[in-house]
């Protein structure tokens, strides 16, 4: 039977044949790297498909009103996504929280337009009806406000976008998380909020959002959870250095990654989602720009988000900052590629590419 088909037939709760579920054990089994990445064994696979079938009717409803909102038409595309990835994953977020005594801070890194926030949310979506509190902030809620970005551009004309480190308030970040970190069910905890469409798109921070209780934090942000490289590592890229100008801001904005470290400490774990090809992004957040605008917001303009793009890769290069932490597993838990059209790609854990 077409796999299509199958999660068709359990996503509307009909019961499914023993060689069905013989099938979904196989598909589950043969994808070795993403079986890894949950924990999925020959031993309780069959544990696994139970409970990934019991839960998918509940929850894919939700799942699927909430992709057609923001413009995913393919029903297809989101049953299967949401069997081989947002559930396990899920289902894996949701055991490491049980292991912790305080909530789980789960980072989520990767380039701009990536899906960091669009996964979050779904993730979201997913645990509560697992029965956890999930509560995401991005790394752009940290952003200093419109008038301090002024200020910080008479101190250094460089940094005149806003995105790479400098232009974040580390301290809010810092007691925020530790906030979170520390939470219990009694918790009143502010979350600093950001309007990218504020001021003609620069962005402003807007209200906070009063959040309770919660078990789960993802954090998101496209530098989280990036450390500084070796400075000599800067001369031999050519080609998207072109002039010593840009060498020197790509040398400083890696000095000052040192000042994200005491942030980067409260990650528990951290999941990248890494494109099959970076320059991917400047597609993607034109198009999550336009979204914006057709919304009835104000946003930046194609030409403006084209430099925005290349500023930010010219502030932490994705070839030197990203690609070298999908084999590293002291970083990184589970890297999770996008492919052109946006679809998921290889599921992995770092350990397990290594040579
Ligand atoms: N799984 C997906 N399939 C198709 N489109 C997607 C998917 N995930 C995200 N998108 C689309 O890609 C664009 C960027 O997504 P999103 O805003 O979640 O990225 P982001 O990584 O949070 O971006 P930024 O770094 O700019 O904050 C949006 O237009 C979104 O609708
Ligand atoms: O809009 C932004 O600030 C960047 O895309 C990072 O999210």
């Amino acid at each position: 039977m077409n796999l299509i088909d199958l999660l068709e037939d359990l996503a509307v709760g009909k019961k499914v044949a023993t060689p069905a579920y013989q099938q979904l054990t196989t598909e589950v089994l043969a994808d070795e790297l993403r079986a890894k990445a949950f924990g999925i064994t020959i031993a309780q696979v069959e544990e696994v498909i139970k409970e990934r079938s019991s839960l998918f009717p509940i929850i894919y409803p939700e799942v699927l009103q909430f992709c057609h909102n923001i413009g995913f038409e393919q029903s297809s595309d989101v049953l299967l996504t949401l069997w081989n990835l947002w559930l396990p994953l899920a289902i894996n977020l949701a055991a490491n929280r049980q292991q912790l005594e305080r909530p789980l801070i789960q980072g989520i890194v990767g380039g701009q337009g990536t899906g960091k926030s669009t996964l979050a949310a779904i993730l979201k979506i997913i645990l509560k009806h697992l029965g956890y509190h999930a509560v995401s902030i991005s790394l752009d809620d940290l952003y200093k406000t419109y008038a301090e970005r002024l200020l910080l551009i008479e101190q250094d004309p460089r940094l005149i976008w806003r995105g790479p480190p400098g232009t974040h308030d580390l301290q809010l970040g810092l007691s925020v998380l530790e906030q979170l970190r520390e939470a219990d069910q009694q918790s009143n905890i502010l979350i600093p909020r950001f309007d990218k469409s504020a001021k003609k798109g620069a962005g402003d921070r807007t209200q906070p959002e009063l959040i309770q209780a919660v078990d789960i934090v993802l954090f998101e942000g496209w530098f989280v959870g990036i450390r500084p490289i070796t400075p000599t590592a800067f001369e031999h890229q050519t080609a998207s250095f072109v002039t010593e100008t840009d060498k020197l801001f790509a040398r400083d904005m890696n000095a000052r990654l040192s000042e994200y470290l005491p942030l980067w400490q409260l990650l528990d774990r951290l999941i990248l989602l890494y494109p099959v090809d970076y320059h991917l992004s400047q597609e993607w957040r034109l198009q999550a720009e336009h979204q914006m605008i057709a919304a009835g917001k104000s946003g930046m303009t194609d030409s403006q988000i084209k430099e925005f793009v290349n500023y930010f890769w010219k502030s932490l290069h994705p070839e030197l900052f990203i690609k070298p932490l999908i084999t590293h597993p002291s970083y990184v838990d589970l890297v999770i590629e996008i492919n052109a059209d946006q679809s998921i790609g290889a599921v992995y854990r770092p350990c397990d590419r290594l040579p």
